[in-house]
C-alpha cells in the first residue's frame, strides 16, 4: 500500500471536481483528483451532453417546419441512427482518455478506483485492480461525487431494471413504446426526444408538469407533447411493474389502469451519491446530502471531526442547485477560497463575494431544451411572493414580437418578468417558446448586475429580434420622467 499526500485531495471527477482541480492547481496547490468511472462525469457521458445531443435533431427539424420555404424542403423523417451516431461523437464514445490529458495538461494528478473518506484528511482509494492508495491532504479535502437517480419504492419497479437517464440517453435500440414516470425535466426532455423518433411515449406524472417553474411553462409543454402524440396521465403514479415473458413491462397506474411498454424510466429525482463515502468514519451520515456555507465547506453543526474547515462539498452533492453550470461556478468560489485558506491570504465569502457561491440563492440560469424550450432564471412570481418581496409580475405575448413572427410562422411564446418595486430591479425571468435559450443570459446579467429598471432603458434590442420583447416588458413596467 502507498501514502502520497497532496495539498487538496478531491473525490469526484464530474465537471464540478474538474472545475475546483483547475483552479486549485492554477493557484500553485498540489491536487489529486479520485474518479470511479470516467472523467468528466454524469454531465459528460449520460446526462447533458448525450441527452442534448438527442433533442438538438428534433428541434431542428422542428424549427425548419415552422418557417415557410424551408418546410417544404422538409419531406423525410428523423434519421435515428444518424442521431445516434452523432450523439456518440459528442459523448467520445464513452471513452474520457481526452480529459484525461487535460487533467495533466492542467498539472492535477489522477488515481483511479473508489475514493473513501477515513478520517479527517484522509482518504483511501480501491483501484480496479483491487489495490489501495492511501492520500493525505494537508489542506482540504472536496467531496464533488454527484447524485444518481432515485428509484421510488413501488413494488416490483427495481426488479424490472427500468431504464433510469443513464440508460434513456446511452440507448443503442429505441424502443417502440416508452414509459416515463415523473414530470420534471428529465421526464420531459426524454418524452420531447423519444416522441421525435417516433417512439410511443406514455408519461405518469403525480403533478403537472416542470413544477417550481412558472405554471404557464409546463402547461405549454404538456399541450405540446400531447400534440406531439405522447399519452400523458396526470395525477398519477406507477402502483406496480413486472416485465411479462415476452420482456415487455407491465404497470398499472395508481387508478387501477394497466398498461404496457417496451421499457420504463424512472424520472423521479436524485439521490445524492455518498452511501459508501466513508463519511461515518468523520461523524457524518452515509447516504445524505452534504449540507455548507456560502464558500461550500461542510458545515461543523458542532461535529469536531470536521472543525478546522478541511471538509468541502461541492456540486450536486451539497443539494444547492442541481446543474452543471451552477456546480462549476461553486467548484470557482471553492478551487480560489481553498487556494486562499492555504496561502493564508485574504478571503471575501460575503455576499457577491469572490469565494461566495451567492448566485446559488439569487439567480440560477436553467433551461428545459423541451419543444417549446422554457429558460428561466431567478425568482417565480410564486417564490417572489413566498419570499415577501413586493413585486410586479409583468407579461407578455412572446410571439407578438415582430423578431419572433420572422423567426418562426405562427411562433407562440410568452415571457414573464418580476420586478422588485422596492430596489425597482429585475428578481426573475421566464421565458418561453422556441429558440428562447439563448435569450436567458440577459437576464441573467441584469439580476446579477442589479441593473436599475431606469437604466435597462439604454440596453437596445437589435431590431428585429425576440430580445425586442425586453422594450415591451419596460413599456408595461413604464419609464420614469425627469422628475423620478
Ligand atoms: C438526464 C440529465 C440531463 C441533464 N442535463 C443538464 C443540462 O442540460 N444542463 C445542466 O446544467 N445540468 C444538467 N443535468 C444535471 C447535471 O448532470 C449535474 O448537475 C452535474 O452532472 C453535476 O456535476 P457533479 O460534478 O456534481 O456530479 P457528477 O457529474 O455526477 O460527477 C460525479 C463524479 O464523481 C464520481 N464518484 C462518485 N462517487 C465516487 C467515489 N466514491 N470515488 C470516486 N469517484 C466517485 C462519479 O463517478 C462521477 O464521475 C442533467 C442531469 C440529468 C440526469
Ligand atoms: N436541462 C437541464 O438543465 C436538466 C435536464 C435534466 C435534468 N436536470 C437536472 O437533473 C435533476 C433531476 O431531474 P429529474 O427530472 O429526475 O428530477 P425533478 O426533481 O426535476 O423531477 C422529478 C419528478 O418526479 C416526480 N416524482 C417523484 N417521485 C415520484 C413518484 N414516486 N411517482 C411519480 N412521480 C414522482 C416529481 O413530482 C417530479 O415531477 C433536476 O433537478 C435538474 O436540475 C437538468
Amino acid at each position: 500500500m502507498t501514502t502520497r499526500a497532496y495539498d487538496l485531495i478531491i473525490i469526484g471527477a464530474g465537471p464540478v471536481g474538474e472545475n475546483v482541480a483547475d483552479r486549485a492547481a492554477s493557484g500553485g496547490l498540489s491536487v489529486v483528483i479520485v474518479e470511479a468511472e470516467l472523467i468528466g462525469g454524469e454531465c459528460s457521458y449520460w446526462a447533458c451532453i448525450p441527452s442534448k445531443a438527442i433533442l438538438r435533431p428534433g428541434a431542428a427539424i422542428a424549427a425548419a417546419r415552422r418557417v415557410g420555404g424551408a418546410a417544404e424542403a422538409v419531406t423525410g423523417s428523423i434519421d435515428v441512427a444518424a442521431v445516434l451516431k452523432r450523439r456518440d461523437y459528442w459523448v467520445s464514445d464513452w471513452d474520457d482518455s481526452g480529459q484525461v490529458e487535460w487533467l495533466q495538461s492542467v498539472g492535477v494528478d489522477l488515481v483511479r478506483g473508489h475514493g473513501r473518506i477515513t478520517g479527517p484528511r484522509a482518504v483511501s482509494v480501491t483501484g480496479p485492480d483491487g489495490s489501495t492508495t492511501s492520500l493525505v491532504a494537508h489542506h482540504a479535502v472536496v467531496v464533488s461525487t454527484g447524485s444518481a437517480a432515485l428509484i421510488p419504492d413501488v413494488p416490483g419497479l427495481a426488479e424490472i431494471e427500468p431504464w433510469t437517464s443513464r440508460e434513456a440517453t446511452g440507448v443503442q435500440t429505441v424502443p417502440k413504446r416508452l414509459a416515463i414516470l415523473g414530470g420534471g425535466v428529465v421526464a420531459a426532455e426524454m418524452a420531447t426526444a423519444y416522441v421525435s423518433f417516433g417512439t410511443e411515449v406514455t408519461l405518469i406524472a403525480r403533478s403537472g408538469l416542470l413544477g417550481g417553474l412558472e405554471p404557464f411553462a409546463g402547461e405549454a409543454v404538456l399541450a405540446a407533447l400531447r400534440e406531439a402524440g405522447a399519452s400523458v396521465h396526470l395525477g398519477r403514479s406507477i402502483a406496480s411493474a413486472s416485465r411479462n415473458e415476452a420482456g415487455e413491462v407491465e404497470y398499472t397506474l395508481d387508478d387501477g389502469t394497466g398498461l404496457v411498454a417496451d421499457e420504463l424510466l424512472v424520472a423521479t429525482g436524485r439521490t445524492p451519491r455518498s452511501e459508501d463515502l466513508g463519511l461515518e468514519t468523520i461523524g457524518l451520515k452515509p447516504g445524505s446530502w452534504l449540507d455548507v456555507d456560502e464558500t461550500l465547506r461542510v458545515l461543523t453543526h458542532g461535529n469536531p471531526q470536521i472543525e478546522g474547515g478541511w471538509l468541502y462539498a461541492v456540486g450536486d452533492i451539497n443539494h444547492r442547485v442541481l446543474l452543471t453550470h451552477q456546480g462549476k461556478y461553486q467548484g470557482r468560489a471553492a478551487g480560489d477560497v481553498i487556494v486562499a485558506r492555504a496561502k493564508g491570504l485574504a478571503q471575501d465569502g460575503g455576499t457577491w463575494g469572490v469565494h461566495a457561491a451567492t448566485a446559488d440563492h439569487r439567480a440560477v440560469p436553467s433551461v428545459v431544451f423541451s419543444d417549446p424550450e422554457v429558460a428561466s432564471v431567478g425568482l417565480t412570481a410564486d417564490a417572489a411572493e413566498k419570499a415577501g418581496l413586493r413585486v410586479k409580475v409583468l407579461d407578455y405575448d412572446l410571439g407578438t414580437v415582430s423578431g419572433s413572427g420572422l423567426h418562426a410562422d405562427g411562433y407562440t411564446g410568452q415571457v414573464r418578468a418580476i420586478v422588485d418595486l422596492d430596489r425597482e430591479v429585475l428578481v426573475g425571468m421566464t421565458l418561453l417558446g422556441p429558440d428562447v435559450a439563448e435569450m436567458l443570459h440577459a437576464a441573467t446579467i441584469a439580476i446579477v448586475g442589479e441593473v436599475p429598471m431606469a437604466r435597462l432603458w439604454h440596453a437596445v434590442p437589435a431590431f428585429p429580434t425576440m430580445s425586442e420583447v425586453w422594450l415591451r416588458l419596460l413599456e408595461a413596467y413604464g419609464r420614469p420622467t425627469a422628475e423620478d
